[in-house]
Parts: structure tokens; sequence; C-alpha cells
């Protein structure tokens, strides 16, 4: 009987040139390998392309070179969004929307029970304000919405960029709480400039200031 094959990383970056000009690559050389669960922090100065991996990882930004693979799947192909959850900073929701539809909305679309979802809510602080439109909540309240519709049902790795942004201390440890959940059995990447105390990373990655040229950053 052969032996079963092992799991591939759960992130697996190879010398990755990435950017929005070939002539000014952000990264260049870039390697970054997650081989398992955990949580893991990244970091760099203002300008060192955190938002752009973020952005390579998503699969929204085509490399300029190398190869990105998300738990065995290229970061662009149509299977990715299967293994991976991505949270931008910007909270990206429909005005008119209340928060209850958002949820129901988004668990949809993740293949998951939206009960969960609002479960979910609630713990974050989100009851009283599910029949509320998104144009009408707090800052806070926004971004717990936001995080809660990008990491909806099943995944293999999470990526949030700057998730405390806006949040109070409770909902900040809510937050860290479930995060630290997630990297028991999933691949979560933060970035954050100022990471909350109660967050405890597995390693931290820090990207280099200016293009990174043959960065290697090693996870777990
Ligand atoms: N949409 C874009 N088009 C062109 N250049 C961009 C774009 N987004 C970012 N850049 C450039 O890419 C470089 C890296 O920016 P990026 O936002 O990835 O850095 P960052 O580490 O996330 O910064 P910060 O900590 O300030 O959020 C910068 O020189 C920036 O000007």
């Amino acid at each position: 009987m052969p032996a079963p094959r092992p799991d591939p990383p759960l992130i697996d970056v190879e010398r990755l040139s990435t950017g929005y000009d070939a002539a000014r690559p952000v990264h260049h050389g870039l390697s970054l390998r997650v081989d398992g669960p955990g949580l893991y922090l990244l970091q760099g100065p203002n300008g060192s392309g955190k938002s752009t991996l973020v952005e390579t990882l998503s699969g929204h930004l085509r490399p300029l070179g190398g190869t990105v693979q998300l738990a065995g799947v290229d970061a662009r192909s149509p299977r990715a969004p299967r293994v991976r959850r991505i949270c931008r900073t910007e909270p990206a929701l429909y005005p008119t929307l209340t928060a209850h539809d958002h949820i129901v909305f988004a668990s949809g679309w993740a293949g998951a029970d939206p009960a969960e979802g609002l479960r979910r809510a609630v713990r974050h602080g989100l009851g009283p304000w599910l029949d509320e439109p998104a144009e009408r909540l707090s800052t806070g309240n926004r971004r717990k919405l936001w995080t809660i519709v990008c990491t909806c049902g099943a995944f293999a790795v999470v990526v949030l960029d700057e998730p405390f942004n806006g949040l109070d201390l409770a909902s900040t440890a809510e937050l860290c709480a479930e995060l630290a959940e997630w990297a028991r059995h999933r691949a979560v990447l933060v970035v954050a400039h100022r990471p909350p105390a109660e967050l405890v990373p597995t390693a931290v990655v820090t990207l280099p200031p200016g293009p990174g040229t043959g960065l290697r950053a090693r996870g777990a």
C-alpha cells in the first residue's frame, strides 16, 4: 500500500515577485511557507508591502513571477475561495442591507449555516444591531460585521488585514479568542501594526522596508 501523501503546506509562497508595475515590484523573490495550523503575525513598516502580499494571497493581484499556493491550491484558481478567506482592511458592505441579511447572504455564498454566523454576531456584541442597515452601524460594529461576513463557513487559510481597527477592548478580546480557536486547525495570518496583548502568535513574519528581495520567511 502506498504511503499517504503528506498534506501540502497551508501557505506556500515561492520566489514571489509581485506589485503594480513590472518595472518596480513591491516584492521580489519573496518566499513564505506555513506548513501547519497556527496564528502568524505579518508585520513590517508602512509601504513594505503587507497589503500587497494580502492582495496576492487573495488571488486578486496576479504575481509577476513565482507561485502562491494555499492548501495546495493556486491562489488564482477558481477552487481557491473554497479553502481561503480574506478580510481586507476596508469594510465593503452594502449600505442599505441589514447586518442580519449580510450574514445570511455571506453564509449562502460560503455554503454555511446562517445560524452559526448569527450566533457569532451575538457573541461579538452585534445582537442589538442585527436589523440595522450597514450604513447606520458604528465604525466598530461595521468592522465586526465585515469580519464575520468574510469568514463564514469552512476554510483552511484566513488572512485578516488590520482586523482590530475600531474595536473596543472587549471586542478585541473576543476576536483574539476566535482567532486562537481557528489557529488550532487552520493557518491564520494577521496583519496588525499594533497587535493586542491577547494575540499570541505562533510566529512573526517581518517584511523588510522597501522591495523585499530574497526574504525567506518560514512559519511553523
Ligand atoms: N493599488 C496600488 N497601485 C499602485 N501602487 C500601489 C497600490 N497599492 C499599494 N501600492 C504601492 O505598493 C507599495 C506597498 O504598499 P502596501 O500598501 O502593500 O504596503 P503596506 O505594508 O501594507 O503599508 P501600510 O503599513 O502603510 O498599510 C507602496 O509603495 C505603495 O505605494
